[in-house]
């Protein structure tokens, strides 16, 4: 069966990585979490006094990025890939709402983006790979077989993510996540650099009112009409 490409855009917490995931567990793909990578690069200038506030000192992390090594290695409890840093295991540690309040700022800068979108290219060039983010069917996979764009409605995915969270065990009220996750709507929309935004070939997916079953079902659909054209 021929290999394909699979990019998953959309809006914060709408469902993207399980729906990827899903997929690529199911066709034996290549997962790769594009977000992860951005929220690696947010931490690691959170812990090494990059950020005074919210004001990131831009010279520091540039002399800095060549240094900071993203890796993916499974995690056999759960299934799926953990997230490493410089090869710590960060995979908790990254999806706190600490690092959710500042990575829409920090994958705005273009040399964050340029030094991500080059290692995303670097691994998916033989194919057979599911990556979700904000720019994969736009700037990283632009001749991706199969791009979907997904989003609900704000409030419906700050409720997915606070039952997440708090399933965790970690902080954060409603209405800090909703906040949170309009504001980086707003900023992976707006920002100069491969904006969020629906590639003009992507299928567009409101999964507001699907399960995760459901949409995982869809999924397949649209996969198996590609490959089995
Ligand atoms: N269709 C759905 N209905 C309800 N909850 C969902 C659905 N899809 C995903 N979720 C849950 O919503 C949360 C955010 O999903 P996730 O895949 O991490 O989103 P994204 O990758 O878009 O940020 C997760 O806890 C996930 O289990
Ligand atoms: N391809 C990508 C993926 C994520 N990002 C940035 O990284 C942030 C976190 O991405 P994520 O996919 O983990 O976000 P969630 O929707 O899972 O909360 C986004 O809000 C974007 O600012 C990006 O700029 N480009």
């Amino acid at each position: 069966m021929k290999k394909i490409t699979i990019a998953i855009d959309g809006f914060s917490s709408c469902g993207k990585s399980t729906m990827a995931k899903d997929l690529a567990r199911e066709v034996g793909y290549i997962y790769i979490d594009s977000g992860a990578m951005y929220r690696a690069v947010t931490l690691y200038s959170i812990e090494n006094g990059i950020f005074d506030g919210d004001v990131i000192d831009t010279e520091k992390l540039k002399k800095a990025i060549k240094d900071i090594q993203i890796s993916f290695r499974p995690n056999p409890e759960t299934g799926r890939p953990d997230t490493y840093l410089n090869g710590v295991n960060v995979e908790n540690k990254i999806r706190t709402m600490g690092v959710s309040s500042k990575v829409s700022p920090i994958s705005a800068l273009d040399f964050v983006r340029e030094a991500m979108v080059a290692q995303q290219q670097a691994m998916g060039k033989e194919k057979g790979i599911v990556m979700d983010g904000r720019d994969i069917g736009t700037t990283v996979f632009p001749d991706a077989e199969l791009k979907i764009f997904v989003t609900a409605t704000p409030e419906i995915r700050a409720q997915r993510r606070f039952d997440e969270l708090k399933a965790k065990g970690q902080e954060g009220s409603f209405e800090e996540i909703l906040e949170n996750v309009k504001q980086r709507d707003y900023i992976d929309q707006h920002r100069e650099v491969s904006p969020l935004r629906k590639a003009d070939d992507a299928l567009l997916l409101d999964n507001s009112n699907l399960s995760i079953e459901q949409q995982k079902e869809w999924l397949s659909e649209q996969f198996g009409k590609i490959v089995n054209k």
